[in-house]
């Protein structure tokens, strides 16, 4: 059985972010990325400065239930980027079983066959601001397989280039819904109220930016409902 390298198991909490932003969920994050994101606020997934634990996927559900007990029936996995990880279909398997949903955060640029067996997949390609550059004929192929399940696309925004790339992606996948995503210009601070004071003036910026949007007149545009509540704070 392939171990999977954990970095942080939490919860429960809610999902702060996309397609079922609100909702109950326990996170299991990760280690490892094939991207290294200028703006990553989970960089210590892949920069070094965390340490991760090989465990099984039956480990890692005990761990979850010591620390969730009964109150969770949801399973967000996320990272780094977990599509790097063959182990996590044992761990999709063994969360059916016990029918707890699942949910994935990934960026679209790695494919995995568990990836069908997830219940909400959000797929994020990253704008020029990343400083990263999306693999379009591969997130053609994952949009693909997965076009009868139930996927998001999530867009994070720093300005107008990432803006204009999101259109394009946008116009790519249409009948995919849809989702921008303030970005959060310093996931370092611990200065709660300034944080909370830019995230809220950028969340108005780019409400205004999709208003002014043939293309995105279907789109939905959140802010990270986490960060807002909790600044940068770890494991919530
Ligand atoms: C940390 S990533 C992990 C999953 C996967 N690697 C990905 O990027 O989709 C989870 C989500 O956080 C978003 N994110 C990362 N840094 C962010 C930031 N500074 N502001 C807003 N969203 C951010 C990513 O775009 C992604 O949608
Ligand atoms: N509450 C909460 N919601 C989230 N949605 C996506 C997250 C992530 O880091 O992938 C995340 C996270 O770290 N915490
Ligand atoms: S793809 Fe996700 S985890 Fe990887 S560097 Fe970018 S935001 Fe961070
Ligand atoms: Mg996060």
């Amino acid at each position: 059985m392939k171990k999977i390298p954990v970095m942080e198991i939490f919860g429960p909490t809610i999902q702060g972010e996309g397609m079922v932003i609100g909702q109950k969920t326990m996170f299991v994050r990760t280690s490892g990325c094939d991207y290294s994101c200028s703006w990553c606020d989970s960089a210590f997934t892949w920069d070094g400065t965390g340490k991760s634990t090989l465990m099984t996927a039956e480990a890692i559900v005990e761990q979850l239930q010591q620390i969730g007990g009964d109150n969770f029936s949801h399973v967000t996995i996320s990272g780094g980027n977990p599509a790097l990880h063959k182990g996590i279909a044992a761990l999709v398997d063994l969360l059916k079983e016990k029918q707890i949903q699942t949910a994935i955060e990934t960026q679209g640029s790695i494919w995995q066959d568990w990836l069908l067996d997830i219940d909400e997949v959000t797929i994020s390609p990253k704008p020029p601001s990343s400083k990263m550059e999306t693999n379009l004929e591969k997130l053609d192929e994952i949009i693909h397989k997965l076009s009868d399940r139930n996927i998001s696309l999530k867009v994070v925004i720093f300005d107008d280039v990432d803006f204009d790339y999101a259109e394009t992606i946008h116009k790519r996948y249409p009948d995919v819904p849809f989702y921008l995503q303030v970005g959060n210009e310093d996931a370092k601070t611990e200065e709660n109220h300034n944080l909370l004071q830019q995230l809220l003036n950028r969340y108005e910026w780019l409400i205004e930016r999709t208003i002014d949007s043939q293309v995105m007149n279907d789109a939905k545009v959140l802010p990270q409902l986490h960060t807002l509540l909790w600044g940068n704070k770890r494991g919530v």
